[in-house]
């Protein structure tokens, strides 16, 4: 493990390589720094800064994606990996091999890349994954990620009981939004880590010393670095792989609604700019952190894939998805085959529940709609409209007439029963949301009241906060809604 650097030591390093890389050099704009502000490591502008100023210039050699990494491996991994996978997999190398180099009797060489992989994070104790591998044994964690018998890092892992502790405790009081993401971001990180070590296990039949350089843990980190600091960046090939990990331009944090982004060029790779004059986003002034937006995020998305919330998130909203399936699965075969009408029109998706806004008040979302809306839409009685045996030709684009009319924008509503029913529903979906939240904050009191007499990690108690806030924000947005429906 590389001994601990101060982030000035960190910055002084990185620029040093970076100078040896043909970068012209950054610190003539800006500044690493601890930020105040929870975001761990950002970037301040070092004194006024005039409007579109190329403040950061990182030379393609020096970026890590599909397109750098290839002549380092064998020509097929170009076809075999996604950027996650290839990049996740460099990482995890590296890190096997500095560990190893680190050794006087078995010193393995230095990765070009490796004064910037030193300057990457070693732990992500605000994100899910994490809290979901911390918690597992060495039996639970090989089970489920499928981790061959002999990985080093089963044969290496401490755990420790408190924390295990602490992170289940997280996992407990995730509000279901957040669980339904992070089981998302575990189900990609789980494909990426089975297909590298079936592909690296491949590899090592013909590089049998190579072996044991592929570790669970090493990956899982590698894994939580490239989701969480890749930006875009376009490689000439499928668009999932258009993503590279960029020193210095991987210590901008987040801002929300900046329109200033990483610029590709073809000479300098990767640019970033202070914002053009007439831009909406603020101009920077001497000690202003550096920012950009990565996307329009809700919270449980921000969190789940980078491990932070933002206390005021303007898309804040409530997926109900999870209930809309549980409503259709209800409703039996035909509940089943109004679902396929939905996914084959397209109409089958993330359905929410919106909070208040400036120009409409608090609702559910037009595919929410559309869905209820065909969940109550009654078919005819005696023959099945969704049975070809059954029901004449045409008979199933009659029943479900009045439902496309709607889609279609030609009528407002199916009839008034069937809006009324739909409105009925979105009251007792928001009636079970307030129920939920009004158990899971108080939860998440109760367990910040406990930890208050333990030694918890501050990180794991800012997790606790941001849990805490997303129920609270779910709540505001649920109560709102069911009193927007109560007006009308
Ligand atoms: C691309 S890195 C940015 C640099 C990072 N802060 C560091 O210390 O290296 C992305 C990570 O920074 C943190 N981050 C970014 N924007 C943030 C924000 N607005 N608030 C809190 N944390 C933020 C999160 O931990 C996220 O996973």
């Amino acid at each position: 493990m590389p001994s601990v650097q101060t982030t000035t030591e960190l910055w002084e390093s990185l620029l040093a390589w970076l100078d040896s890389q043909g970068c012209p050099d950054p610190s003539k704009y800006v500044q690493l720094v601890e930020t105040t502000a929870g975001g761990g490591r950002g970037l301040v502008a070092k004194g006024d800064i005039p409007p579109n100023t190329t403040l950061i210039k990182i030379p393609n050699p020096a970026l890590l994606n599909t397109k750098t990494l290839r002549e380092f491996y064998p020509s097929h991994f170009h076809t075999t990996f996604s950027a996650t996978q290839w990049i996740s997999l460099h990482l995890a190398l590296q890190y096997a091999r500095h560990d190893r180099a680190s050794s006087p009797v078995d010193p393995a060489p230095r990765d070009k890349w490796w004064p910037f992989i030193l300057t990457l994070p070693r732990t992500f104790p605000t994100v899910p994954l994490t809290w979901s591998i911390g918690r597992r044994s060495n039996e639970e964690l090989a089970s489920a990620f499928g981790i061959a018998e002999d990985d080093v890092s089963l044969r290496e892992r401490q755990v420790d009981p408190r924390l295990r502790r602490w992170q289940e405790e997280l996992l407990e009081r995730m509000p279901p939004s957040v669980r339904v993401r992070a089981e998302e971001v575990e189900g990609r990180f789980k494909k990426d880590w089975e297909k590298v070590q079936e592909e690296w296990k491949k590899h090592c039949e013909a590089t049998p010393e190579e072996k044991d350089e592929l570790s669970f843990d090493f990956f899982a980190l590698g894994w939580l670095n490239t989701n969480t600091r890749c930006v875009y960046f376009d490689v000439g090939g499928p668009k999932v792989n258009n993503l590279t990990l960029a020193p210095v331009i991987d210590m901008i944090n987040h801002a929300d609604g900046r329109s200033t982004k990483p610029i590709q060029g073809p000479v300098h790779g990767l640019t970033f700019a202070s914002p053009e004059a007439r831009s909406s986003d603020p101009q920077l002034k001497d000690g202003d952190e550096l920012a950009f937006s990565y996307g329009a995020h809700e919270n449980p998305m921000l969190l789940t894939e980078y491990g932070f919330s933002l206390p005021a998130n303007p898309y804040s909203h409530v997926d109900v998805t999870r209930v809309l399936e549980q409503l259709f699965e209800d409703a039996g075969e035909e509940g089943r085959l109004k679902k396929g009408v939905l996914q084959d029109s397209q109409y089958w998706g993330k359905m929410t529940l919106q909070p208040a806004s400036d120009s409409a008040t608090a609702c559910a979302d037009w595919i929410l709609l559309l869905a209820l809306r065909l969940l109550h839409l009654k078919l005819p009685t005696g023959r099945n409209p969704f049975d070809t045996n059954d029901a004449p030709s045409g008979s199933l684009a009659q029943a479900l007439g009045p439902w496309y009319a709607v889609v279609a924008g030609d009528e407002e509503i199916i009839s008034p029963l069937n809006e009324a029913q739909v409105q009925q529903t979105i009251q007792t979906i928001c009636d079970v949301l307030v129920l939920e939240t009004k158990e899971g904050v108080p939860r998440c009191e109760e367990l910040e009241r406990k930890w208050r007499k333990e030694e918890v990690d501050p990180d794991l108690r800012a997790s606790l906060v941001m849990l805490k806030g997303v129920w609270e924000e779910e709540k505001v947005i649920a109560e709102a809604v069911a009193a927007a429906g109560r007006a009308k």
